[in-house]
């Protein structure tokens, strides 16, 4: 079963190109990684996925459902945790969960989320008043309570410490079980190799390879994803 199949997406700013011709499909169940340079496209492509952006050209199916025309209907069945998603600065940790929960029709129990993330401490501490990483981890948590099929991360665990880090990646290795499909945008090639069945790397808007981290390393005859990287984007 496809959970995305997305094919000849283009998406421009103005004069800038921001993805060219980006064709991929992912497995349901699948985790699915995307890496690249600062500004190569990734979280362009990832918003036209769960409708955020309206793609400029090309077509995609999200749960068999275009995003741009069936946002509604996909916002009920995929949690999208992206870059500096703003909260209102007053709202409290618990009330986020509850809020988030209420726009679903099967959410999660939000009280057993708030611990699972080791949020429960800070139930009611206002979202101004969090630390980069406790934000952080409040908007995987929000990503997560509506039981989603499919969850999109960019940038899971960019500002969280190396012990909150790996207990992130233990999580994503639960959803993993749990069958749901998880695309992941990372920087962190160690990230992208302890979770993600394949990866695409992106470049200047397009996808320069795609695999496993085994056959982008023979592809590149690296012995490291982080070396296969770096001979990719050369
Ligand atoms: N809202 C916008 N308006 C104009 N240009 C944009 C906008 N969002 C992104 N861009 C441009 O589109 C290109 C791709 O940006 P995008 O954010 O998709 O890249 P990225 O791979 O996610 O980068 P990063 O790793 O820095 O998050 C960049 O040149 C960026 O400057």
């Amino acid at each position: 079963m496809t959970a995305i199949r997305v094919s000849a997406l283009r998406k421009t700013y103005g004069a800038n190109v921001a993805v060219d011709d980006v064709s991929f499909t992912v497995g349901a169940g699948e985790t699915f990684g995307v890496v690249g340079h600062n500004g190569a496209g990734k979280t362009s492509t990832v918003e036209c996925l769960s409708g955020l952006r309206r793609p400029d050209a090309g077509s995609i199916e999200v749960l068999g459902l275009d995003p741009a025309r069936r946002r509604r209907a996909l916002a009920e069945r995929i949690g999208v945790q992206l870059q500096e998603a703003g909260l209102p600065d007053r709202l409290k940790v618990a009330e986020a969960l509850r809020l988030f929960a209420a726009f679903y029709r099967r959410p999660d129990d939000w009280r057993q989320v708030m611990e699972r993330w080791g949020l429960a401490p800070l139930a009611r501490k206002a979202y101004g008043d969090l630390s980069g990483g406790q934000r952080q981890r409040l908007q995987i948590a929000l990503a997560l309570v509506g039981s989603p099929e499919l969850v999109i991360l960019d940038e899971l665990t960019t500002g969280l410490d190396p012990v909150a880090r790996r207990e992130t990646w233990a999580l994503v290795g639960e959803l993993k079980a749990a069958g749901v499909t998880v695309v992941l945008v990372s920087h962190f090639m160690d990230e992208a190799e302890a979770l993600c069945d394949r990866i695409a790397v992106f470049a200047r808007g397009r996808i320069i390879s795609l695999g496993t981290a085994a056959e982008l390393m023979t592809a590149t005859g690296t012995s490291s994803l982080d070396e296969a990287y770096l001979e990719l984007v050369r």
